[in-house]
């Protein structure tokens, strides 16, 4: 499989369609070309159509856009650096203003799987431009407190996102509340970018549950996003 390198985030402010930090253009068959020459079909996978240059690291098989929504304060940028840089951006909160992206990539059953992780605004007046992006989203994963139900998010994405979007809710900050989240019928976990709990597997099983979608063989099982968080979180010996 060819490979394409991986590029660095960068702030972008403004809507996909003025210039997303990609590079990304409209072309005529209604997908976009993103940087050297990549793919990016309508469900936001990117294909890359470069061959590969080397076995380094900044290479990929795959990759996905994903991005994080939720309310102001509830942790996504720090969720994001925790998961990247594996640091707490610990002292005073500085709210995100529009919209951020960092790349990351696993390594998925041998494949090299770039996740294009976008950081949203959570506050109110950011929200006409997060919904530009929504679009162009494989998987949206959804932080919350516990205080604030995900329902308004939840008719968001119905609005914004793709019919087939993948959805993920991370209670953030506060382990141990599963319950909570088990009623509303979508894959939930609990993560702590403080602690760093669970932070690198709910990132892990979003990445294998878009692997698996658009690389299943004809007989492969299902991967089935929930089971494999329980299962990891209980060989983990996770409290929750
Ligand atoms: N105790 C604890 N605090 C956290 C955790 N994650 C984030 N915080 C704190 O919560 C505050 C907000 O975190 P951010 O990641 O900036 O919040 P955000 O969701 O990106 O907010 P916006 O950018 O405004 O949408 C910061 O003061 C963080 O230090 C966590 O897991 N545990
Ligand atoms: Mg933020």
């Amino acid at each position: 499989m060819s490979r394409k390198k991986a590029g660095k985030g960068k702030n972008a402010n403004s809507s996909p369609t003025t210039g997303s930090p990609t590079g990304k253009q409209k072309g005529k068959t209604g997908k976009s070309t993103v940087g050297t020459g990549s793919v990016v079909q309508a469900n936001g996978m990117v294909h890359p159509s470069r061959p590969s240059l080397s076995n380094s690291s900044e290479f990929y098989d795959i990759a996905f856009k994903v991005m994080l929504v939720g309310d102001s304060g509830v942790g996504k940028t720090c969720l994001l650096v925790r998961f990247k840089d594996g640091a707490f951006l610990a002292g005073s909160f500085i709210s995100t203003v529009g919209i951020d992206f960092r790349n990351k990539l696993l390594n998925i059953d041998r494949l090299k799987v770039k996740l294009q992780i976008w950081d949203t605004a959570g506050q109110e007046r950011f929200r006409s431009v997060t919904h530009a992006y929504y679009r162009d989203c494989f998987l949206i994963m959804s932080l919350l407190l516990l205080s604030s139900p995900p329902q308004a998010w939840l008719t968001e994405i119905h609005d914004y996102a793709q019919q087939d979007v993948v959805l993920m809710l991370l209670g953030n900050k506060m382990p141990c509340l599963s319950v909570s989240l088990q009623e509303f019928g979508v894959p939930y976990m609990e993560t702590s970018a403080k602690s760093g709990l669970n932070v690198e597997l709910a990132f892990t099983a979003v990445a294998k549950e878009l692997k698996h979608r658009s690389m299943k063989e004809p007989n492969e099982p299902k991967f089935k996003l929930q089971d494999y968080v329980n299962k990891e979180m209980k060989s983990a010996g996770c409290a929750c």
